[in-house]
C-alpha cells in the first residue's frame, strides 16, 4: 500500500504559521486521515516552544496545532464531500470561527504530542470538530472547533 500524503502537502498556497508548508519559520504540522471522519497528527515540540516552566509545552502552541489540525481536516473533508482530491479544481479554504481549548494536564516539551480530530457535524459553510491532544498517552487538552468556509480573497 502506498504511503498516505499529508493533507497539508496536497493543498498548495498555504502560508499559515501552524500548517503552511510554504512558511519556512512555521510549525509545519502534518495531518493524515485515520478512519472515515478522523484525522491524526504527530508534532514534536522544539525546546523554545516551552511555557514559563521549560519542561512544558506552551499553551498558545497547543492551541495553534489544534487549530491547524482541525481546520485542515475541515478543508480536506470539504474536498472529499465535493468528490475531488485536495488541491484540485476551485480552491476550498476554511478559517477558524471558534476555538475552545480545555487544558487538562501539562504536555512535556521533549515528547511528541498526538492530536486526534473527529468531524462531529458538517454543513455547506461550517464544520464542527472535536480534538484531543495526548502526550505520553495522557489527555493534555481537548477542544471544540468551528471551521467556517471562506472565499479565496479572504
Ligand atoms: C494561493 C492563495 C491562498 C489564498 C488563501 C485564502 C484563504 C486562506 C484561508 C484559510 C487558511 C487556509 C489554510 C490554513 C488552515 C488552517 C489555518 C488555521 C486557520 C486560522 O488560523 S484562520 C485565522 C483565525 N480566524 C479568523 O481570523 C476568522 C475571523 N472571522 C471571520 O473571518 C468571519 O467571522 C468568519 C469567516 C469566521 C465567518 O464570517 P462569514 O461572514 O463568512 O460567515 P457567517 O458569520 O455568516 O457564518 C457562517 C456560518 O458559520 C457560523 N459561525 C461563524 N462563526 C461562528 C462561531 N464563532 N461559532 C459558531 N458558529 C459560527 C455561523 O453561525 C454560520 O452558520 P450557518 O451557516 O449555519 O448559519
Amino acid at each position: 500500500m502506498s504511503e498516505q500524503k499529508a493533507i497539508q502537502d496536497q493543498i498548495p498556497g498555504n502560508h499559515c504559521f501552524g500548517c503552511g508548508p510554504e512558511n519556512e519559520r512555521g510549525l509545519r504540522i502534518k495531518s493524515y486521515w485515520d478512519g472515515e471522519d478522523k484525522t491524526r497528527c504527530e508534532f514534536l515540540p522544539l525546546p523554545h516552544h516551552n511555557a514559563g516552566p521549560q519542561q512544558y509545552l506552551n499553551g498558545g502552541i497547543i492551541a495553534t496545532v489544534i487549530d491547524c489540525h482541525t481546520v485542515c481536516t475541515a478543508i480536506a473533508d470539504a474536498y472529499r464531500q465535493a468528490g475531488r482530491d485536495p488541491g484540485t479544481g476551485d480552491k476550498i479554504w476554511y478559517a477558524t470561527g471558534k476555538l475552545e481549548v480545555n487544558y487538562r494536564a501539562p504536555a512535556a516539551i521533549d515528547k511528541p504530542v498526538i492530536l486526534e480530530a473527529t468531524i462531529i457535524e458538517r454543513s455547506n459553510r461550517k464544520t464542527l470538530l472535536h480534538c484531543t491532544l495526548y502526550s505520553s498517552g495522557r489527555v493534555c487538552a481537548t477542544a471544540e472547533v468551528v471551521a467556517v468556509r471562506v472565499p479565496d480573497n479572504w
